[in-house]
């Protein structure tokens, strides 16, 4: 557990301060902020009431980067709703997950207490795309493509990779060149969606590479094997899965030659696991739609026609949240079965702010070690 139990008691608890006290069957879940820079912001302490005795668990997930005070209620018997004050209403909900599917499966693996912080977003953002296929295909070529011509809508995930960069290939922005070893400890952390070994080496996609992208309001595009694809068909990430074909095995290989950034041993390796790629590319179920790569631009119009295919929508956000940089304050009031009731603190509507908001939580999707999407928002005004 690491951390030393610092002066601590339900009565400081109570008068407020920079904690909250939240009872959950037989424990109560004390959450409060740190003031230490080195520490991460957020400190949970449970009380066993039975046994009256405190236990500081690990806290995982992403930590909100202000923490200044909060309120705190229970959801259910899986995950706590926290709405931090002082930061913009789009930063302030957060949920503590103390007995959810990820958590119990991180308490085994620690073998400690475990719980996990994970961002509430408003809304559930557009569906992310899954392009995979063989090596040399085009895939690269056509989601650079995408990026370029739709900048503010396409956001690309950066995947985890222990193969060494290319000439051109900038860290960070074609991969995050890692460790074996790097990359090991954050994959049993939780921290990835989905990882493979491909062409001898490990690639995997993080939670926030993917999180980040749909952050800023973008589509987010991944490039990974099939193995990947399979593995996030498994998850709870609802996706569109596209397997890009080269029109033949000898134009793949004259692609793949004409790169130029393979040694001879490399490309043999990809060409034969390219015959295992393509074999799988009609697993039922597995791809949506697939696409040959021919003529290049025909294929980018096909693509293209796709991402507008598919059903998601845009979310529609109301304007206090848009306009949600300014600071909020909002404590919770009450709770029925699917709604939370959110007052402005002044009770006195800032900057045009809803002095009542109501935070439906009956379509959750989503949580630690991710974001927890589908929360909706609606303003009761004004009398
Ligand atoms: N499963 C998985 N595969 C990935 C990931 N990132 C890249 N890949 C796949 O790894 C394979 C090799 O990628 P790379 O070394 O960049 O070579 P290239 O495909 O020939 O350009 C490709 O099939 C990628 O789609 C990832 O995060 N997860
Ligand atoms: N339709 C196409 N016709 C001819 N060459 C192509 C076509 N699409 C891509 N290429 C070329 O093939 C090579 C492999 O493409 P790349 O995007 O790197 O593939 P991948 O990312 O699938 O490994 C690159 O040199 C690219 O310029």
């Amino acid at each position: 557990m690491g951390e030393e139990a610092v002066e601590f008691s339900v009565e400081k608890v109570a008068k407020g301060c920079k904690q909250s006290a939240v009872d959950v069957g037989d424990k109560t879940f004390v959450i409060g902020s740190s003031d230490d820079d080195s520490k991460p912001p957020v400190i949970v302490k449970i009380l066993g009431k039975r046994t009256q005795t405190w236990v500081v668990p690990t806290v995982l997930g992403t930590q909100p980067t202000l923490t200044k005070s909060q309120s705190a209620i229970p959801v259910n018997d899986e995950k706590i709703l926290i709405i931090e004050k002082g930061v913009p209403l789009n930063e302030s909900i957060w949920f503590l997950e103390i007995d959810t599917p990820f958590v119990k499966q991180q308490r085994k693996i620690k073998g400690t207490e475990v719980v996990s912080l994970s961002k509430g977003v408003i809304g559930v953002g557009q569906k992310p795309v899954v392009i995979s296929g063989p090596s040399g295909v085009g895939k690269g070529t056509l989601i650079a493509k995408l990026m370029k011509d739709y900048p503010s809508k396409f956001g690309f995930s950066v995947s985890h990779t222990t193969r060494s960069p290319r000439e051109k290939e900038i860290d960070g922005v074609h991969y995050h060149f890692t460790e074996r070893s790097k990359i090991d400890k954050d994959i049993s952390e939780g921290k990835f969606l989905e990882f493979a070994h491909v062409h001898g080496n490990v690639y995997g996609t993080s939670i926030e590479a993917v999180e980040s992208v749909t952050d800023e309001g973008k589509r987010c595009i991944l490039d990974i094997d099939v193995q990947g694809a399979r593995s996030v068909r498994a998850s709870s990430l609802e996706a569109i899965f596209i397997f890009v074909c080269p029109p033949s095995f000898e134009e793949l290989e004259k692609r793949l030659r004409a790169r130029g950034t393979e040694t001879e041993e490399q490309i043999q390796k990809r060409l034969r696991n390219a015959r295992a790629e393509l074999d799988q590319s009609n697993s039922p179920g597995l791809f949506d739609h697939l696409l040959v790569n021919d003529d290049l631009e025909a294929c980018y119009e096909n693509l293209k026609k796709l991402l507008t295919l598919d059903d998601s929508q845009e979310d529609s956000i109301d304007f206090y949240i848009k306009d949600g940089k300014q600071t909020a304050s909002y404590s919770i009031m009450s709770k029925n079965d699917s709604e939370i009731l959110l007052q402005f603190e002044t009770n006195e509507a800032k900057n045009g702010a809803a002095s009542l908001l109501a935070l439906d939580l009956s379509s959750l999707s989503g949580g630690a070690p991710g974001r927890t999407r589908g929360l909706k928002i609606r303003s009761i005004n004004s009398f």
